[in-house]
């Protein structure tokens, strides 16, 4: 069933020519882009859908989320809003009521956070678990999150659980609790941050899992200048999150990561502006990262604790307002720099996966109308409930 999408006023592809396309059309064929090009030279399909001059863009590829919890840190927030600075130690809070949850009350709770997303224009999304953090909850976490989301990263390495010495909690996050997720994720993060894991501690994670298959993330700099940038680069790692506390070399580090010739993608560093004004952290720098040749990409973080919210919009608007990117950088960044950080931005032979986070023949058809005529509309009219229609793997999903 062929579906052709027309009068689109304005197309963002986010393709490898950066093409935006006046009055274009699409056709879906399937799950796939099988047309794109002007709407006057459209070719017939079995359905026509007329988006009105309304403007269309790749849907949101979001490659940073903590979606598998149960429990409420409202409290948290409000006592931060008064002054008190974020640690790592709500984590604690949000564990305790994840175990408590059932699976069926888990489940459920997700499907509803990843509806929520795809109403936000949001078409592939990556979660980690990480409020388990014992063997038994963090294989539950990882098979839940696996029957739900597009890409699944095991974050045993997010807090040292209470009563645990933080070496025999390595120890078991490398040994029996990677076993235990093995079959369920494609990633493995590690949280290198005081009050979480050292770098020491943080490099034998990466290595236990890089040595188990999986490919590697890091959550880094974001509370303080630190070692996680230079463990992403170390590892060669797909991405390194948050990177609010930067120096030069960290800059130049990741820089290098992108040198290595065509086809060869470094170290994405993943923005994650939303968690940035809930934690009231500088915004990292975005601007130096793009001018010094880094590829960047911007994630809603969505989780309980420092960013409650999976509103990609919101992300790509404050990442235009407040961190100097202009709205094609900022959606680039919210598409296929996802898709770049979770190594989708081309297809895989290998596992039959289409390309996502640009619009382009034979990707997967995951796009999305807005009703405004541009993509520059997200920023210009922050906070506005723009999404019009969203298309997933050629299924229309609002
Ligand atoms: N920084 C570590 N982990 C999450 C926060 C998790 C939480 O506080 O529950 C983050 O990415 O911000
Ligand atoms: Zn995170």
């Amino acid at each position: 069933m062929a579906i052709l999408i027309t009068h689109i006023g304005e197309l963002t592809t986010q393709d490898a020519g950066h093409a935006v396309l006046r009055d274009a059309a699409m056709v879906l064929e399937g799950e796939r882009i099988s047309w794109i090009g002007p709407a006057s030279a459209a070719p017939a399909a079995d359905t026509a859908y007329d988006a009105g001059g309304r403007a269309g863009l790749p849907g949101w590829v979001d490659s940073h989320t903590h979606l598998v919890f149960a429990g409420d840190r409202t409290a948290e927030f409000e006592a931060r809003m008064a002054g008190e600075s974020y640690a790592a130690g709500g984590i604690a809070v949000t564990v305790e009521a994840t175990r408590a949850a059932g699976d069926y009350d888990l489940t459920r709770l997700l499907l509803a956070r990843v509806a929520e997303a795809a109403s936000g224009g949001t078409t592939y999304i990556e979660t980690k678990t990480g409020y388990g953090l014992d063997v038994a909850h963090e294989a539950r976490s990882a098979r839940i999150a696996a029957g739900v989301v597009d890409e699944v990263t095991f974050l045993g390495a997010h807090l040292v659980p209470r009563g645990w010495d933080a070496d025999a909690y390595t120890d078991l996050v490398c040994g029996p609790m990677l076993d235990a997720v093995r079959p369920f994720v494609r990633w493995a993060d590690v949280f290198c941050e005081t009050g979480a894991f050292t770098a020491d501690q943080s490099r034998r994670v990466l290595a236990a899992c890089a040595a188990a298959g999986l490919g590697l993330r890091v959550h880094g700099n974001q509370l303080g200048p630190g070692h996680g940038v230079a463990l992403a680069v170390e590892f060669g790692a797909a991405s390194v999150d948050h990177v609010n506390h930067l120096s030069d070399g960290d800059v130049d580090a990741l820089a290098g990561t992108w040198h290595a010739g065509p086809g060869r993608p470094g170290t994405v560093a993943t923005c994650l502006p939303a968690c940035d004004l809930s934690t009231r952290q500088p915004f990292p720098p975005a601007r130096r990262l793009l001018d010094a040749g880094v590829q960047i990409a911007l994630a809603s973080n969505c989780n309980p604790g420092t960013s409650y919210t999976s509103s990609m919009g919101f992300c790509v608007a404050t990442s235009v307002l407040q961190m100097g990117l202009t709205v094609h950088e900022a959606v680039r960044a919210a598409t296929y720099g996802g898709a770049l950080a979770l190594r989708r931005h081309v297809g895989d032979d290998a596992d039959g996966r289409r390309a996502v986070g640009s619009l382009a023949v034979g990707h997967r058809a995951d796009l999305q109308l807005l009703n405004a005529p541009s993509a520059a509309h997200l920023a210009y009219r922050p906070g506005m409930p723009l999404v019009h229609a969203v298309w997933k793997a050629g299924t229309r999903v609002r």
